[in-house]
């Protein structure tokens, strides 16, 4: 009798023990299920399609879709007509955003582009992300001093040259070739994804906000994030942004004569317009770098401890910075000193004199007009409207005491804010988790000298968080001569894309 029990008792220990096992494989198999995502095969399809994305950056890039000349406005249509057409093909919904008209300098009227929006996938369980890029792009001629043609993408030691390879066309495409990744290997879409591209970005985003503020409650109503991927790493090491400067470009006219006069027949008889403005220019900034206009320095803001360590923390080789842009000396000599003051403290530059004469060969003229192109960016805690005040009152009076009977007419053409996120969000979490996945290492959290004119909009009207998931080199040479992208770059940036939307998926919120 006790056998018999014994008997049982090890029976039902053996039962229990299978069930128990059973139990954890199931527990595993659904744990593995949860995670297993299939970021091999979605790799090896990118792997096997490099091909077909630099074809397409090709045909992106030979559109001279320049949106500060009003000749090209015919190519800037094209252009956001093929990336509709795009995300058309990619079974997008599609729509192309009337956002009016644009004033030029001459008093006429020309379209703005029309910006392109699209939503892929509608499903209430998951979260929507808004992926923002443009597809307008600086000037760019060969004589400028390109080493090949600006508008026919160019391979060299896997390097491709182009304007707009790297400042946005790349990368709109890598978020699309993403997306068309998990499609053409029919796998779900971690997220709902919307596409807002523009035309305008480099010329100051006109006519994007008021387009925001009216689709606040229908395009943004269902997003939960917003990213950007428009600027580029600080080192060759991946890197995730959390700020962007603004800036506040200006005009200054100076008008004198009815016409252009003879330097040698009326010089010493005149006071010149281009002697004030150059007079009035030099007024700006000192040679060290410090901001003459009152009011500017004393609004930004302080810059904390936890800020300079963060700072210290960044590897950043200032020799190779300067190999890089070909100087021998920089404004500052300590790694510190110069992020911050690429990154967080505003500075005046001085772009250009229309009117003037810079061809070649020795015009003796007197210019009768001139206009002084510059630019400030700015930094928080500056205002856009403050600075607008602060530059054309000291420029009013610096040219008012100089008792010049020639005419001084400021305008500020662009006014775009800067942006800073929160580096605490979860979204910045996502964006570490999958640099690490496809580069294996800790990105560096960087912020950005250039200017996202919308970044601050679109945070301010849609209260959504923002963040900047760059995939460009850090010597990309972007509005610059010999703009290229790393095939590295795009490839393992669309690799980078596949990854976050992943990871984006998993926040809980
Ligand atoms: N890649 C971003 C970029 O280049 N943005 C421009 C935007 C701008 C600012 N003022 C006029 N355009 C930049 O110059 O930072
Ligand atoms: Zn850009
Ligand atoms: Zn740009």
């Amino acid at each position: 009798m006790e056998c018999v029990k014994t008997l049982t008792t090890s029976r039902n220990n053996e039962r229990f023990h299978r069930q128990e096992e059973m139990l954890a494989v199931i527990f595993l198999a659904i744990i593995l299920g949860i995670n297993a995502h299939p970021f091999d095969e979605l790799h090896q399809y990118v792997d096997e399609h490099v091909e077909d994305y630099v074809q397409a950056l090709r045909e992106w890039v030979a559109v001279e879709s320049d949106s500060s000349d009003a000749t090209k406005r015919p190519d800037l249509h094209r252009m956001m007509d093929m990336t509709a057409e795009k995300l058309k093909n990619m079974g997008g919904e599609v729509e192309m955003v009337d956002i009016g008209s644009q004033e030029l300098p001459d008093g006429t009227t020309i379209p703005l582009p029309k910006v392109v929006t699209a939503q892929i996938g509608k499903d209430s369980n998951k979260h929507t992300v808004c992926i923002y890029g443009h597809v307008d792009v600086q000037p760019a001629k060969k004589e400028d001093g390109w080493a090949t043609d600006p508008y026919n993408l160019t391979d060299i030691d896997g390097k491709l040259y182009g304007r707009g390879s790297s400042d946005n066309k790349a990368p709109v495409l890598a978020w699309m070739h993403a997306v068309e990744a998990y499609q053409a290997l029919d796998l779900d879409l971690p997220v709902n994804v919307k596409f807002l591209i523009e035309g305008m970005e480099e010329t100051g985003s006109n006519g994007l906000d008021t387009m925001i503020v009216a689709k606040r409650d229908t395009f943004f109503s269902d997003v939960d994030y917003i990213i950007i991927s428009d600027c580029g790493w600080l080192s060759r090491k991946p890197a995730l942004t959390y700020g962007t400067r603004g800036n506040c470009y200006f005009f200054a006219e100076v008008e004198g004569p009815k016409q252009d006069l003879h330097s040698g027949v009326y010089g010493g008889t005149v006071i010149e317009p281009m002697t004030d403005l150059i007079g009035i220019l030099d007024s700006l900034i000192s040679p060290n770098g410090k901001i003459l206009v009152p009011g500017i320095r004393e609004a930004v803001a302080p810059f904390s401890d936890e800020e300079w360590k963060m700072y210290q923390d960044i590897d950043f080789n200032i020799e190779t910075f300067k190999s890089k842009i070909g100087v021998s000396q920089l404004m500052y000599n300590n790694k510190v000193d110069l992020l911050s003051h690429r990154w967080r403290h505003p500075t005046v530059s001085i772009h250009g004199i229309e009117g003037a004469f810079s061809a070649s060969g020795s015009k003796t003229v007197i210019p009768a007009k001139v206009t002084g192109k510059f630019s400030i960016r700015q930094v928080p805690d500056m205002d856009p409207a403050m600075v607008k005040k602060q530059v054309t009152d000291y420029l009013n009076s610096v040219f008012g005491k100089r008792k010049s009977p020639n005419k001084l007419k400021v305008t500020m053409i662009i006014g775009a804010k800067p942006w800073l996120a929160d580096t605490k969000h979860a979204l910045y979490e996502a964006g570490r988790a999958a640099v690490k996945r496809v580069f294996q290492m800790e990105p560096d959290l960087i912020r950005e000298g250039g200017t996202i004119p919308i970044a601050q909009t679109f945070q301010d009207v849609t209260g959504k968080s923002i963040i900047m998931l760059p995939i460009g080199g850090f010597d990309d040479g972007l509005h610059s001569q010999n703009e290229k992208m790393n095939r590295y770059n795009y490839i393992e940036g669309t690799k980078l894309f596949i990854s976050y939307l992943h990871e984006v998926a998993e926040i809980k919120e």
